[in-house]
């Protein structure tokens, strides 16, 4: 897997209940790209991501990471490469502390005690939650849960990070410290949010769903500057590209 290109072909989820969540998705996301997917609430943001490390299967289409069709018996080693952070905490955490938690992957891996802990340690420092490791997940705040959250994933090293909605219920300081964190990531970085403003300042590229469907793909100044793609998608142009409500300017 040299370039760990993610590519979506013609991907269609249908849900048990015959909701039709995708229909016909497909991109090439490559190496070091860092790619926002919005779109209204409903529009399929969720859905796809969890295709992108097999958490979901295709109702048809299909997914690739490098050289990688993601299917039943490639999930070990998809998962190892792909690291997802879930849109709810709750569904990442599930050992009695913190630290168990984030060591889980590492200890999976078969990797040495001393590089657990290194590990361990690491990924609880970048996130600003070093001072929790020994808590009881349930007893920690929405925000600590989903910075250990991201933690988890930091902690395997995965080349390409895919978080959904990675900022909601932060305070503003450890939203900014999380996008310093993201940007530092050099890797790959696929992102849900409808926080465009950190889209604008994290992701050069924009996918924009519509109804399970791509309505639009490209650099991101340009689709927040199309405001009638922006309209026809419920979507608004991010507090930073909108003028002074007092000045207009
Ligand atoms: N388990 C499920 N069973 C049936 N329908 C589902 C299920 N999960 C999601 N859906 C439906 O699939 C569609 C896409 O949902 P999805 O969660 O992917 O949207 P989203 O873009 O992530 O939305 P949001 O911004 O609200 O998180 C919606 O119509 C939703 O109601």
């Amino acid at each position: 897997m040299s370039h760990h290109i993610v590519e979506v072909r013609d991907l269609c989820h249908c849900y048990p209940d015959g909701t039709e969540a995708l229909r016909g998705i497909s991109f090439r996301i490559h190496h070091g790209e860092s790619v926002a997917v919005v779109g209204a609430n409903g529009a399929g943001k969720s859905t796809l991501l969890l295709h992108l490390n097999g958490y979901l299967a295709p109702t048809r289409g299909d997914v690739r990471v490098g050289d990688t069709p993601v299917v039943r018996t490639t999930l070990p080693e998809v998962r190892r490469t792909v690291g997802m952070v879930f849109q709810d905490p709750d569904d990442q955490l599930f050992m009695p502390t913190v630290f168990d938690d984030v060591a889980f992957g590492p200890l999976n891996l078969g990797l040495p005690p001393a590089e657990v802990e290194r590990r361990v340690t690491d990924a609880l420092e970048r996130v600003g939650v070093a001072h929790l490791r020994d808590k009881p997940p349930y007893r920690l705040s929405g925000g600590e849960k989903r910075r250990v959250a991201i933690a988890t994933v930091l902690s395997m090293s995965p080349d390409i990070l895919v978080l959904d909605e990675p900022t909601t219920g932060l305070d503003p300081y450890a939203r900014r410290q999380l996008m310093g964190l993201l940007r530092d990531f050099s890797h790959t970085k696929i992102i849900t949010s409808h926080d465009l403003d950190m889209v604008m300042d994290l992701c050069e590229r924009t996918i924009v769903l519509r109804g399970g469907k791509v309505a639009a793909d490209g650099p991101t100044r340009e689709i927040f500057g199309n405001d009638e793609l922006l309209a026809a998608c419920r979507l608004e142009r991010p507090l930073s590209m909108q003028g002074c409500p007092v000045c207009g300017r």
